[in-house]
């Protein structure tokens, strides 16, 4: 395992922004707790940040678990934005529905439970893709997912560094799924890509297209 970013510099940037939104801090307590993998903090700050500049209508999640990075998209929507959460266990999208029935941003977000690559189907004119499924479906995800985006659309890819292994050209199914992922995104005469080396990797690919 490669370290993708110094502890040290991590360490400086968490410091330089403190959260005080309290149904973050707890999901980020949570996650901590269970060990439930989400994006951390800073990640979580690059996707409000891209959110604003974006101004998407409509945002599909695949892979939500229960709801930490979705509530940092609907934070950043404005009024007319949805986005719709999608993950596979129920137990997860009812905890999502519970927080974000505590904020003030239900009315933003729609609770699916489903196999995401089906689910997200449903959906025409996608502004806003992030994909935070199984690493092996990165591939299966985007291909079947593309026809729905919309024109300009920003499709956005947690973990696409995977902890550094595709660097060491591992052969685990995972690995060998995000770097076949990434070639994808790299080579598509589609889509203009790179990859942001926050925590685990942010893969962020802009459609040139239209659809
Ligand atoms: C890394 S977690 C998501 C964390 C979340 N994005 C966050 O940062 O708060 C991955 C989630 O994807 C779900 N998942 C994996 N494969 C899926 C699939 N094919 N369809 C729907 N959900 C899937 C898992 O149940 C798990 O909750």
């Amino acid at each position: 395992m490669i370290e993708i970013t110094d502890p040290r510099i991590d360490k400086y940037i968490m410091g330089l922004a403190p959260e005080s939104d309290s149904l973050l801090l707890e999901m980020e307590k949570k996650a901590k707790a269970s060990g439930f993998p989400i994006v951390d903090p800073l990640v979580g700050r690059l996707l409000y940040l891209l959110t604003r500049l974006k101004q998407p209508a409509l945002i599909v999640e695949m892979g939500s678990g229960f709801g930490y990075s979705a509530y940092w998209f609907a934070k950043a929507l404005s009024i007319r934005g949805k986005i719709v959460l999608i993950d596979k266990e129920e137990a997860h999208i009812s905890h999502a529905r519970k927080v974000f029935s505590d904020s003030d941003l239900f009315d933003r977000a729609e609770f699916r439970v489903g196999d995401a690559l089906q689910v997200a189907r449903e959906y025409q004119g996608i502004d806003l893709l992030f994909i935070d499924i199984d690493k092996h479906q990165y591939l299966d995800a985007v291909m079947a997912i593309a026809p729905m985006l919309a024109k300009n659309a920003l499709v956005i890819a947690d973990n696409s560094l995977w902890h550094g292994n595709v660097a060491e050209g591992m052969t685990d199914r995972d690995t060998v799924g995000i770097d076949k992922f990434n070639r994808h995104m790299f080579s598509s005469n589609d889509f203009f890509t790179s990859i942001v080396p926050l925590r685990d990797g942010v893969l962020l690919a802009y459609k040139l297209t239209e659809s």
